[in-house]
Formats: C-alpha cells, sequence, structure tokens
C-alpha cells in the first residue's frame, strides 16, 4: 500500500467518527464531561424576592426621618417565612437569605439601624425602595436555558445545574481506549529487564494524552510478539467494549510485525497503513465491527507524535469536544535544511519575544526513540514533502504542545 499523505489519513479517521450516545451521571461525576442536552431550569432562583443584608425590612416611605420610631414586629432568618404583612411605621429584623416579608420594599443594613427604645429603631438615611433585596428570579426563572449542549461542564456549570434543581445530568459517553503495548522486549516499568529488554513506555503517555482529550483509558498490558497472544488481548479489548483499540509497536515491516496480519485475519477492515509522515510512518488505522483500530509505531516519539495527531482528535470527536490543536507560526530560531518526501513534524522549543513574537528552535537530534527531547519539546515544527532548506528568521507552521516559557 501507497504511503498516504497525512491530510488524507486524518480526513478518513475522522470520516464517521462522531459524538457517542448519551449516559446520565450524578453532578459529582460530571465535571469536564460534555453535556448531550440543554439544561433547563426547573426552579426560579431565587424562588423568592430575598434580603441581600443582616438588617430590616422596611418600607422604603418610612425611612430617612431621624425622629420616627419604626417598630419590630418579629424577626426571620434564611429557611423562615414571616407571613404577617409589614404596615406602615413598622419593620422586622431580617437576616441575609431570608424571603422579604410582604409589605416590605428595601433593607436598612442593621448598621444604619438606630435603636430607638424597646423594640424600636431609627431609619435616619433613607433606603431606596428595592435596596438590597433581590428580587425573585434575579439568577433565572423556571424554563430558562441554563446550560447550552455540547458545553463542557466546569464547576460554575455544575453549581449552576444544581441551582436549577437537576441531581443528574445527561453527557457523553466517554470514548473508552484499550492501550495495548506489543513487543517480546518489554518489561512494565520498576521490573528488572533480562538480557534485550526494555521497559514499555509508551503507553503511559499515550493513556495521559487522551485521558486529557476526553477518553477512559483502559489498559490492556503487554502482548508478546505472537498470533495467540495478539489475539487473546483483542478478545480483551473486544469483551471491555473498547470504542477504541491503540496498539503500540508492531507496525512495520519486520517478521515479528504481526499487529496488522493478525488483526486483518480476525476481520478488521483495514482503511489505511503507512502515512507519508516523519515520525510516524508506519501507523494504521481500520475497523473491527464497532471497534476503531489505531496502531501506532514502536518508537517512543512516534507514539506520542501519532496521538497528539491522530488519536487525539479521533477522541474529542467520539467525546463531542471541539479540537484543541493549536496551530500557529513562528520564526525559526536556527536554520532547518531540507525536507526528505514524509512531512516532518520536528521537536522544538519555543520562546515568545518581548514583542510577542513565537520563536521556535528544532532540536538538533530528531531520532524518534529520544524520550528525553519529545519530553522536553514545547513546539512541532511542520515541515511540509520536500519542502526547501529554511533561513533563520523564517516563518513556519508549529503545533503548540504547551505555552511558551
Ligand atoms: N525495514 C524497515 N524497517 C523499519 C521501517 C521501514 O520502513 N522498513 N520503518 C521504521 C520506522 S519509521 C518505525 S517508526 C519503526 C516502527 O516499527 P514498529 O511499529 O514495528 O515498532 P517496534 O519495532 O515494535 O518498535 C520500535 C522501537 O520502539 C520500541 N518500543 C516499542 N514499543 C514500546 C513501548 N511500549 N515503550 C517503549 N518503547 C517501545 C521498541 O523496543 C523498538 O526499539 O520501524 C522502523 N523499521
Ligand atoms: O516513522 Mo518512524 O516513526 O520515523 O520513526
Amino acid at each position: 500500500m501507497a504511503m498516504m499523505a497525512v491530510s488524507e489519513a486524518l480526513a478518513r479517521l475522522l470520516a464517521d467518527a462522531g459524538p457517542l450516545d448519551a449516559e446520565t451521571v450524578p453532578l459529582s461525576q460530571a465535571r469536564s464531561r460534555v453535556l448531550a442536552d440543554d439544561v433547563i431550569a426547573r426552579r426560579t432562583q431565587p424562588p423568592f424576592a430575598v434580603s441581600a443584608m443582616d438588617g430590616y425590612a422596611v418600607r422604603a416611605a418610612d425611612t430617612g426621618d431621624p425622629t420616627r420610631p419604626l417598630t419590630v414586629i418579629g424577626e426571620v432568618a434564611a429557611g423562615q417565612v414571616f407571613d404577617t404583612p409589614v404596615e406602615a411605621g413598622q419593620v422586622v429584623r431580617i437576616f441575609t437569605g431570608a424571603p422579604v416579608p410582604q409589605g416590605a420594599d428595601a433593607i436598612l443594613i442593621q448598621e444604619d439601624a438606630e435603636p430607638a427604645g424597646e423594640g424600636t429603631i431609627r431609619a435616619g438615611e433613607a433606603v431606596a425602595r428595592g435596596h438590597h433585596v433581590r428580587p425573585a428570579g434575579l439568577d433565572f426563572s423556571e424554563g430558562d436555558r441554563l446550560i447550552e449542549g455540547g458545553t463542557r461542564l466546569d464547576g460554575g456549570h455544575l453549581s449552576l445545574a444544581a441551582a436549577g434543581n437537576h441531581a443528574e445530568l445527561d453527557v457523553r459517553r466517554r470514548p473508552r481506549v484499550g492501550v495495548l503495548a506489543t513487543g517480546d522486549e518489554l518489561v512494565q516499568p520498576g521490573m528488572s529487564p533480562g538480557p534485550g529488554q526494555i521497559v514499555a513506555s509508551n503507553g503511559y503517555g499515550v493513556a495521559a494524552i487522551l485521558e486529557d482529550a476526553g477518553a477512559e483509558p483502559f489498559d490492556l498490558g503487554i502482548a508478546c510478539d505472537r498470533r495467540a497472544d495478539l489475539d487473546i488481548k483483542l478478545d480483551a479489548a473486544l469483551a471491555a467494549e473498547c470504542d477504541v483499540l491503540i496498539t503500540l509497536g508492531g507496525a512495520s515491516v519486520g517478521d515479528h510485525d504481526l499487529v496488522r496480519p493478525t488483526f486483518v485475519a480476525r476481520g478488521m477492515e483495514l482503511a489505511f497503513h503507512k502515512i507519508a509522515m516523519r515520525p510516524g510512518k508506519p501507523m494504521m488505522f481500520g475497523r473491527l465491527g464497532a471497534m476503531r483500530v489505531l496502531g501506532l509505531p514502536g518508537n517512543p516519539v512516534s507514539s506520542l507524535v501519532c496521538t497528539h495527531l491522530f488519536a487525539v482528535p479521533l477522541i474529542e470527536e467520539l467525546a463531542g469536544r471541539p479540537p484543541s490543536q493549536r496551530r500557529t507560526t513562528a520564526r525559526l530560531g536556527a536554520p532547518l535544511g531540507a525536507n526528505g518526501p514524509r512531512e516532518h513534524y520536528m521537536r522544538g522549543a519555543l520562546t515568545r519575544e518581548d514583542d510577542g513574537t513565537l520563536v521556535v528552535t528544532a532540536f538538533d537530534n530528531q531520532d524518534s526513540s529520544i524520550i528525553r527531547l519529545y519530553a522536553a519539546a514545547d513546539a512541532l515544527i511542520v515541515r511540509p514533502p520536500g519542502a526547501d532548506a529554511l533561513d533563520a528568521g523564517s516563518r513556519v507552521e508549529i503545533v503548540i504542545l504547551r505555552e511558551p516559557r
């Protein structure tokens, strides 16, 4: 199969991807989830006029006369109701959050009330009608649309939904993503690798990046380079009802690269294998029933770059999130050589000059095995296939991985 352009591969990957179905979750589990439908207020907030201050519920017309004593006829705190109407010359002691009694139309804060003998006060300062009164519906009214479907829920949204009397919300299901490392050479971190073995590292970064994008990662462990073992792991991914299976390694052309032939033998429809990209050439995508299978190359940087450029957009589509990838341009801090036939995503450091100009400098070593330089990278410089050499100061397209320091 000929190598496919990056843009074409991305288009195929996303062609029929859309938000997964909805599920109902309690508010306590709704943070960062994507709302499936509008949230409509089930009540009015506040449901009645309430005092915004501690003081006295008064009739505004009674205030402003320092000689006039006003009779305190009772008291009302939040959670209580004072149901005797307030007549001229009367006030009610009131506390923040309490319903304003009928007949009263303003709040005199207690600092402005002068004691005037047993059970009376004076209101020398005039207060306007409505002063320190929060009218019913100040925040929202029953039937109002509080939050639009498709919103990613943060703390403010959750308080708003709760105030609207929703105990649970309909949100998009998070894509369940099985992450499977492959290779006889791999052992889990913390173990003692035997002769010829290394520590499996790719899955940790891939799972973390995808969780940030809205996925629920599911660790399928490590498969040996044997078809029978890959079969078992594939069964585990299917049994776990993974929406997406991500394999790491075993994607190339060597005798031990068995992911594609094993999965094709199991009925996977292959959409593409091999893209004109560096790193990431042997990437593969297919479908096995409802499950999407994304086979990433084993080189650590290849796995991580492909995760950013392909797996993240896929997960965001399935999760109902808007694309998060930030592409812009920057000036080169150092010259770059001509590019080969594959679109090259070069790791680099990003800085911002005093005038706001972004400057990106590619690391000298772009080998796809060097995890340290990936972890240090702030941006990927996008070099189109066959691009000419560039001088320092030239403008290049970049994908921002983290904001410049
Ligand atoms: N004859 C050819 N050989 C290779 C080609 C080619 O076109 N012709 N392509 C090269 C490119 S480009 C890449 S990328 C790699 C990818 O190969 P695989 O996907 O089959 O990856 P592996 O061989 O399994 O592993 C490559 C490398 O990465 C290490 N690895 C694998 N998994 C992990 C993991 N989970 N954590 C950490 N490191 C991992 C593995 O030990 C290898 O060193 O193929 C080239 N070869
Ligand atoms: O494409 Mo490979 O991912 O260059 O190292």
